[in-house]
């Protein structure tokens, strides 16, 4: 039996759609399209292909994108300064660093500066607090996309086991509260876990967001199992793969997301429909 795919990128495309709709509405009742702010420090080539990527998606659906292209010597206060100044600008609903930022900025203190209400990351304590304390604003996108993704299986969510591997702030932590809020017994592992096949091999739910090709194994997976494979790892040959083995686990779980057009999509597509919220909040 193999798995049903989990289609992201379908799904996405529908979210973009409704997005476009609700601009289209937004115009002919004279009000503003919504705007994101993107600033991309430094020039990592994945950094630049997801914020084109981002940019791309901005224009399809009608908003306003303005790009901060910056140079990687820019200064902590510059880049203070810039989004103190884009947290005034009634024009921006939206603020996004794109993330790694260079060596020697600390993300924490300029992710925190974003005003929680254009957090369109959800990255910023306040936002993830909300969602800590089952009061959500603005959600991480790509933990929002996934719980999105669960719900379009028609497998059931609540009192589910589900395994988290991985805990990062971006991905891990808040994919850990989305699932505690949907009611599933949550399991978070990470790199201290000891003998993390037992723990995905007991998950009804699994969520692997590590970026280490091949981490989670295929015959890990209890059959019947949801699997979602957050891991975009790119290989030599500029292919992407996952960070669970796709064709064994495949064999096993009744649903699967692919990589590539599975969760990526999902997480641009979150960012619209944040950005968009912000915009209809500020009304
Ligand atoms: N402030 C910030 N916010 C982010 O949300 C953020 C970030 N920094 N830094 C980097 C990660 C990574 N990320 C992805 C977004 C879309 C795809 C995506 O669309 N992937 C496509 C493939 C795209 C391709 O071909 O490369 C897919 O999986 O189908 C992937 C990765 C957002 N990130």
């Amino acid at each position: 039996m193999s798995a049903q795919l989990i289609d992201g990128k379908a799904r996405a495309a529908a979210i973009r759609e409704h997005i476009k709709q609700q601009v289209t509405e937004r115009l002919a009742q004279g009000k503003r399209a919504p705007g994101l702010a993107v600033i991309l420090v430094g020039s990592d080539p994945a950094s630049q292909v997801y914020v084109s990527h981002k940019r791309k998606d901005c224009e399809q659906v009608g908003f306003v994108s303005r790009a901060y292209d910056l140079p990687s010597d820019t200064s902590q206060a510059e880049l203070l300064a810039l989004i103190d100044t884009l947290n005034q600008d009634n024009e921006i609903d939206g603020i996004l660093v794109q993330l790694p930022l260079p060596a020697g900025l600390n993300a924490d203190e300029i992710l925190e500066r974003i005003s929680p209400s254009k957090d369109v990351d959800g990255f910023h304590p306040f936002n993830i607090g909300r969602l800590a304390q089952r009061m959500p604003l603005l959600r991480p996108c790509t933990p929002a996309g996934i719980v999105d993704l669960l719900d379009t299986t028609g497998e059931p969510v609540r009192g589910q086991h589900a395994v988290i591997v991985g805990a990062s702030n971006i991905v891990g932590r808040p994919m850990s509260l989305e699932l505690l809020l949907k009611g599933c017994t949550v399991t978070t592992c990470h790199r201290f876990t000891h003998n993390l096949e037992y723990f995905v091999s007991q998950a009804d739910i699994v969520v692997v967001a590590v970026g280490k090709p091949g981490l989670v194994k295929g015959e890990w997976i209890k059959p019947g199992a949801v699997v979602v494979d957050v891991g975009i790892n790119r290989q030599e040959d500029g292919t992407l793969i996952g960070d669970v083995e796709f064709e064994v686990a495949a064999q096993r779980a009744s649903h699967i997301t692919p990589v590539p057009g599975g969760v990526g999509p999902m997480t641009r597509a979150k960012l619209l429909e944040n950005t968009l919220e912000s915009c209809n909040n500020r009304d």
